[in-house]
């Protein structure tokens, strides 16, 4: 089985209508291979815009969902309003969301098992603080992150984990290519073990943190990056390159 690139640009809170569209047209000029998936995350008000306004190469994703279709939840919206808006993805568990928004593994998990089971194909995010890495505790810290999913999640079709170690995010001190592939390795391991060789075969694991434009042809490079989550450089014509990192 041949895992398809994927490349995710996450937009976090960032941008305005003038500035989505400006975004839209840079995105519409790049070159998608065909061998590789695009999935791009503004922030929800502008999903719709920018879903409406790209070429069908490119997919949108919500940065968050709730765990109900609707009701009383106040600022919060569901997988199913995405679905009804024919959008198809979501990013759920970032670190800026467990950081400041104290969502727990348990919560990440069942909202991934809650938008699987809308149709939403679910970008899981996991990843160590630099402290747990510092203690050598990393690979127990991504373990238990996945653990909470797969209590949650059997089937894994619809889901690509992006492996962020949170000391990367947006700090320019990206994951050495080696780093990377260490951790991305034993979570394909994880998957073989706790949820079955198919799923460790199958799923997509990005990378995520300080990818550019010139350090994604070797983080791409390594067997077990399967793409990457772009924050930053998301913004910027070099996530051109970087859509094109594995070609
Ligand atoms: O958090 C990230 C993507 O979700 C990574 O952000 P940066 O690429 O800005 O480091």
């Amino acid at each position: 089985m041949v895992r398809n690139f994927f490349v995710g640009g996450n937009w976090k809170m960032n941008g305005s209508v003038a500035e989505a569209k400006k975004l839209v047209d840079m995105l519409n000029g790049f070159e998608v291979p065909s061998n590789t998936e695009v999935v791009v995350a503004p922030p929800a008000l502008y999903v719709d815009r920018v879903n409406q306004g790209l070429k069908k190469e490119i997919k949108v994703a919500a940065q968050n969902t709730y765990l109900k279709a609707s009701g009383a939840y106040t600022g919060e919206i569901s997988p199913q309003m995405l679905k009804d808006m024919g959008v198809d993805w979501v990013v759920l568990g970032h670190s800026e969301r467990r950081e400041y928004f104290n969502e727990s593994d348990e919560f990440v998990g069942e909202k991934t098992a809650f938008a699987l089971a809308a149709g939403v194909s679910v970008i899981a995010c996991i990843g160590e603080k630099l402290e747990e890495r510092e203690a050598n505790i990393t690979n127990d810290v991504v373990a238990r992150q996945m653990k909470a999913i797969a209590e949650k999640v059997k089937d894994w079709t619809n889901v690509v984990v992006a492996y962020e170690p949170v000391w990367a995010i947006g700090t320019g001190k990206v994951a050495t290519p080696e780093q990377a592939q260490d951790v991305h390795c034993f979570l394909r391991e994880w998957l073989a073990k706790n949820v079955s060789e198919m799923a460790a075969e199958n799923t997509r694991i990005l990378y995520g943190g300080s990818v550019n434009g010139g350090n994604c042809k070797t983080l791409a490079g390594k067997p077990d990056i399967d793409g990457f989550l772009v924050g930053g450089a998301s913004l910027k014509p070099e996530f051109g390159d970087i859509i094109k990192s594995r070609n």
